[in-house]
């Protein structure tokens, strides 16, 4: 069965959650149509990478998926001609169908395994993403393993496009990687401290991908996006399926940010003290009380250490912010 229209979204949220799979011929490869969500397009000529690109991971983040459908469309009509293996995913269908973040838990902390701690819809969702992103790691042959896992975030933004760069544990980072985020537009990258239970970091941490959490704006419903703001991005991706090349900007450009601390809800009466429009990456000084709760305070240890996703509208035990701190470009090892 092929995908009428060559609509993948409209397709994916008309399937029922346990959809058959099937595949077809397109004009430059092999469409598997894999679960509800879940395309994986093979190119006929010899694969120069494997891609994974995801985006819906929260239903509601919906500019990415829009771009994504529109670069499947593309594919599947044979307007763009792919060159790499490419691994489409579309996270949350339920969530996107309610335009919710998620239906019973966050899906984005349910990966590397932690499902296993969790219970809700959402558990078998994880399980499925990480065999089917396992198996298509496994199929890699050749070239670069790459995973960009698109979403928008809740609140404005001070830098309206950044990435989530996974916790390296003292390797190297890769420059190429800093300079693709500068070609696709972004202003920021935050350096995770520590292992986390993304979508991104499993792949990186599982199947050795270079891959990031990467946010391009703010949340909206479908058809309420401007698409006009991501245009780098969807020429870098172009770029990247056809041609297997991985833009380059100016690394240095991307301001580098580490973060330093995770927030965590500790009681039902934690609050965070800033306002509820407050941006992402707006700083405070030292000493700022940002967080408090019967169980405990967090006080601002230096000056203009920054906020990123705050949200206190989550379980007790669930992540309620991040507190980030620039560096300096001199200081991050390279290779
Ligand atoms: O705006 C927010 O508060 C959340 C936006 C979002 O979904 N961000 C990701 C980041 C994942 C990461 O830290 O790599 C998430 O919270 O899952
Ligand atoms: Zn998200």
């Amino acid at each position: 069965m092929s995908i009428p229209n060559h609509d993948f979204l409209q397709f994916t949220l008309a399937q029922p959650e346990k959809a058959s799979a099937s595949e077809y011929i397109f004009p430059y490869g092999t469409a598997f149509i894999e679960g509800r969500g879940i395309l994986r397009l093979e190119p006929s000529e010899q694969a120069q990478h494997s891609v994974v690109l995801s985006a819906g991971i929260h239903g509601n983040e919906t500019a990415p998926i829009e771009l994504l459908n529109a670069l499947v469309a593309q594919l599947l009509t044979g307007e763009l001609a792919l060159s790499v293996r490419l691994l489409i995913i579309f996270g949350h269908p339920q969530a996107m169908v309610q335009s919710e973040r998620f239906c019973d838990v966050n899906l984005n902390r349910l990966f590397c395994g932690a499902w296993q701690r969790y219970q809700g819809m959402e558990v078998a969702r994880a399980q499925l993403l990480e065999q089917t992103v396992s198996d298509f790691f496994e199929q890699h042959q050749q070239g670069e393993k790459y995973h960009y896992d698109l979403h928008t975030a809740i609140r404005g933004s001070q830098y309206e496009k950044f990435a989530v760069h996974p916790f390296t544990n003292g390797a190297a980072y890769q420059k190429q990687q800093f300079a693709f985020y500068d070609a696709i537009g972004l202003e920021a990258v935050l350096l995770s401290h520590q292992a986390t239970t993304t979508f991104s970091y499993y792949s990186y941490a599982h199947h050795g991908a270079q891959a990031a959490t990467v946010e391009l704006g703010q949340v909206r419903p479908f058809g309420d996006n401007d698409l006009s703001k991501l245009t780098q991005l969807e020429q870098a991706l172009k770029e990247l399926l056809v041609e297997a090349n991985l833009a380059q900007g100016q690394a240095q450009q991307v301001r580098l940010y580490e973060v330093v601390d995770v927030l965590t809800k500790d009681a039902d009466d934690y609050r965070l003290n800033i306002a509820a429009d407050e941006k992402n990456f707006t700083a405070f000084s030292k000493g700022f009380e940002l967080a408090r709760s019967s169980k405990s305070c967090y006080q601002i240890q230096q000056n203009n250490d920054a906020i990123v996703f705050p949200n206190t509208k989550l379980p007790i035990g669930q992540r309620s912010g991040l507190v980030v701190r620039a560096k300096d470009w001199a200081t991050l090892k390279t290779i």
